[in-house]
């Protein structure tokens, strides 16, 4: 018998055999909003709901259907997680050598993370996922003009990753759109200040996360934190993440303890739908009136967590020379001015070291 060649990407990402999200597990209820609706209808009605999360959990299901960047993410982030696959399946020492580097800067948030890099509590115990975050300003650049080294799996989907990046951020940008003009600001303001063509931390986060290896619960695969940048969307095929029950509406470094007192609650994964959540610039922008929603990520559930758990994430942030204060409009509460003017390549800098410091490591 000739040996059975194994297909491309390896089949550790199995969608179609996921059982459902079991019951009997605390889950958020989370509103879904429709991309078709706000991009293509432009409904006054989906516009105000947009708003209404935004200022509260800071947490939607945004459904994909009907509308072609919504196609786009659907079937790229499927693809995505083929590459993702034959990335981690490279030896680790391979991987080791697009380590990335915690040494400040957006620019050092491209590349390689491995388990156990973080520690996810006081007692030390440290996460269990990998990631690989790919960079959108080195994705959407001629090949000529990339900075860094990337495995050759990523590489062999650039164009793919482009197509992936332009429509994600587009997407973010439609929604920051809609909440600028509730704002009373001129769009543009947040235009200007994430044009995709300018050097920012943005990119596309590939993780996984192993299959749970005993019932009790939590083993952290990503420790909760609120997202540092704008607004951040999400595709995930198993249960694991989890939101804080209560917000908060400090734009804080990471920071493993909730400030307010609540409970975790289980997001469903929801088909043809991705995950949108506000980050710490939203909530620096806007002085505090949008909300960036506290979350972590465990292994799934259940007959769920049998399975290993990829994501792909997409984070809008802030071009690295925009200086981060808060954008001042009818709708913003007015706040003093501030007293250094700190821009963002160095502001989301300091979050990746508060990340890794957190516990003293
Ligand atoms: O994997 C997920 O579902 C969420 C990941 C996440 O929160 C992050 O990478 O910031
Ligand atoms: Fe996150």
């Amino acid at each position: 018998m000739p040996h059975k060649e194994e297909p491309i990407g390896s089949q550790e990402f199995t969608p179609d055999q996921y059982p459902d999200f079991p019951d009997g597990f605390p889950t958020v209820e989370l509103e879904t909003i429709s991309l078709a609706k706000l991009i293509i209808d432009r409904d006054t009605a989906e516009q105000d709901r947009v708003f209404e999360i935004c200022k509260g959990r800071g947490f939607f299901y945004l459904d994909l259907s009907g509308c072609e960047p919504g196609e786009t993410i659907v079937q790229g982030a499927d693809e995505m997680v083929r590459v993702a696959e034959a990335v981690f399946k490279l030896p680790l020492e391979e991987k080791m050598t697009y380590e990335f580097k915690i040494a400040g800067g957006s620019g050092s948030l491209n590349g390689y993370k491995a388990v156990a890099a973080t520690v996810t509590d006081k007692a030390g115990t440290r996460d269990t996922a990998e990631f690989f975050n790919v960079g959108k300003n080195e994705m959407i650049v001629p090949d000529d003009q990339m900075k860094r080294k990337w495995p050759e799996p990523i590489l062999a989907a650039k164009p793919m990753f482009k197509d992936y990046i332009e429509t994600a951020h587009s997407i973010g940008m439609s929604i920051m759109g809609i909440i600028a003009k509730k704002l009373g600001v001129d769009p543009e303001e947040f235009n200007s200040r994430h044009r995709i063509e300018e050097q920012s931390g943005d990119h596309v986060r590939l993780t996984r996360g192993p299959p749970r290896d005993k019932e009790e619960l939590p083993e952290i695969q990503t420790p909760s934190h609120t997202d540092f940048g704008t607004i951040t969307l999400l595709m995930n095929w198993l249960g694991g993440l989890q939101v804080w029950s209560e917000s908060s509406r400090t734009a804080q470094l990471w920071n493993h303890e909730p400030d307010v007192p609540g409970e975790w609650l289980w997001v469903k994964p929801k088909k043809r739908c991705a995950i949108i959540n506000l980050g710490d610039a939203a909530v620096k922008f806007s002085n505090g009136l949008l909300c960036a929603g506290r979350h972590r990520v465990i292994p799934a559930p259940g007959a769920q967590g049998k399975y290993p758990r990829y994501s792909v994430v997409y984070f809008v942030r802030p071009e690295d020379k925009c200086i981060m204060k808060q954008l001042r409009g009818p709708g913003i509460p007015d706040g003093p001015e501030e007293e250094k003017d700190i821009i963002a390549g160095d502001w989301i800098g300091q979050q990746v070291i508060g990340l890794n410091e957190q516990h003293g490591k």
